[in-house]
C-alpha cells in the first residue's frame, strides 16, 4: 500500500501531513490528513478518524478546527480522510448534498454511484489498514468521530463495527438519515428506493435493530445551527437509546452554530473522550 506525500509540516511539536493513496474501496486517489504528535517518534499512540461534512475534503477539518494543540497535549494521531471519492471519471451532481463531497459513508449499490461511491468499506476495512501500516499506531486503541454527514458516518461505523472502533462521538450529527431530507435524498440516489436496506446505514435505526456499544456515545449540538431542526434532530437518536439502554450524552450549546466555530469550540472535549477511553486498550 503505497502513501504519496502531498505536503508535511511542523505543527505543536508533531507532524501535519497531507497523504493520498490509490484506494481499492473506491477505486480512485483518495486524500487524507495525518497529525502525529511528537511522542509518536518514540511510541505507538492511540488515533482517532475524523470524517468530515458534506462539501468538505479533509482540508476543512485540517486547518479550521485547531485539533492539533489538543491531540499533541492528549498524545493522539488524527485522521482526517477525504468525504468521497473524486475525479473526472467519478459521478458527480451539481448540488453539494449529493456525489462527489458527499458520500455519506455507505458502500452504493445504485447506477451512477456503485463503481466508486464505496465510503463504507473505506472507513471500516481500507483506512484502518492504511494507517496502522503507515503511522505509528497502538493495535486496538482507535476510536472515531465526525461532524455533520460525517457525525452520521461516526455513529454508523461505531455501532456497526465495535470491535474496531473503541470509543465514538459526534458533533452536529444527522443521526437519523432515513427521516430527513439530506439523507433520503442521498440514500435514495445511493441505496435506492427499498428503505430495509438504508436501515444499516442509519444510526437511530440500528439502535432500534439491536445494536450496542459498551462505551458511552458523545454527541454535541449547537442550538443556533441551522440545519438542526430539519437534518439533524439529535432527539431521535437520544430517544432510540433510552428505549434501548445504550448509553448516550447529547450535550446542547446555546448560541453556536453549524460551523467550524463550533467544532473548534468542541474538539478539544471530543478528544480527551476518545484519549480516556483508548487509554484503557
Ligand atoms: N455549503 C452548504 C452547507 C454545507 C455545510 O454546512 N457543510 C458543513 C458540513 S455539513 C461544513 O463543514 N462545511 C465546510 C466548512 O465549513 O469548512 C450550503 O450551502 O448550505
Amino acid at each position: 500500500m503505497g502513501l504519496r506525500t502531498i505536503s508535511e509540516s511542523r505543527c505543536f511539536g508533531g507532524v501535519q501531513g497531507t497523504y493520498s493513496h490509490a484506494s481499492t474501496a473506491t477505486g480512485t486517489e483518495m486524500r487524507l490528513s495525518v497529525f502525529v504528535p511528537e511522542q509518536g517518534r518514540s511510541s505507538a499512540l492511540p488515533a482517532v478518524i475524523y470524517l468530515s461534512g458534506l462539501s468538505c475534503t479533509e482540508e476543512n477539518f485540517t486547518v479550521k478546527a485547531g485539533a492539533q494543540r489538543w491531540a499533541a497535549e492528549l498524545g493522539l494521531v488524527v485522521i482526517a480522510p477525504d468525504t468521497s471519492p473524486r475525479g473526472p471519471n467519478v459521478a458527480d451532481d451539481p448540488a453539494y448534498d449529493l456525489g462527489q463531497g458527499a458520500g455519506f459513508y455507505v458502500d452504493a449499490t445504485e447506477s451512477p454511484w456503485a463503481p466508486h461511491f464505496r465510503m463504507y468499506s473505506y472507513v471500516a476495512e481500507e483506512l484502518p489498514a492504511l494507517i496502522a501500516d503507515k503511522f505509528p499506531l497502538r493495535p486496538g486503541a482507535l476510536g472515531i468521530m465526525g461532524h455533520s454527514m460525517g457525525g452520521h458516518g461516526a455513529l454508523v461505523l461505531g455501532l456497526r463495527e465495535p470491535g474496531k472502533f473503541a470509543s465514538v462521538s459526534a458533533l452536529a450529527p444527522i443521526v437519523a438519515p432515513s427521516q430527513v431530507p439530506w439523507g433520503t435524498k442521498a440514500f435514495s440516489a445511493y441505496l435506492g428506493q427499498d428503505r430495509q436496506l438504508w436501515r444499516p446505514y442509519d444510526a437511530t435505526a440500528l439502535v432500534e435493530d439491536g445494536h450496542r456499544r459498551p462505551d458511552l456515545i458523545r454527541i454535541d449540538q449547537g442550538e443556533a445551527d441551522k440545519f438542526l431542526g430539519e437534518h439533524l434532530r439529535p432527539e431521535l437518536f437520544a430517544a432510540a437509546c433510552a428505549r434501548a439502554g445504550q448509553a448516550v450524552e447529547v450535550h446542547r450549546h446555546a448560541g453556536y452554530d453549524h460551523g467550524y466555530f463550533f467544532v473548534a469550540t468542541l474538539i478539544g472535549e471530543h478528544l480527551r473522550h476518545h484519549a480516556e477511553l483508548l487509554a484503557k486498550r
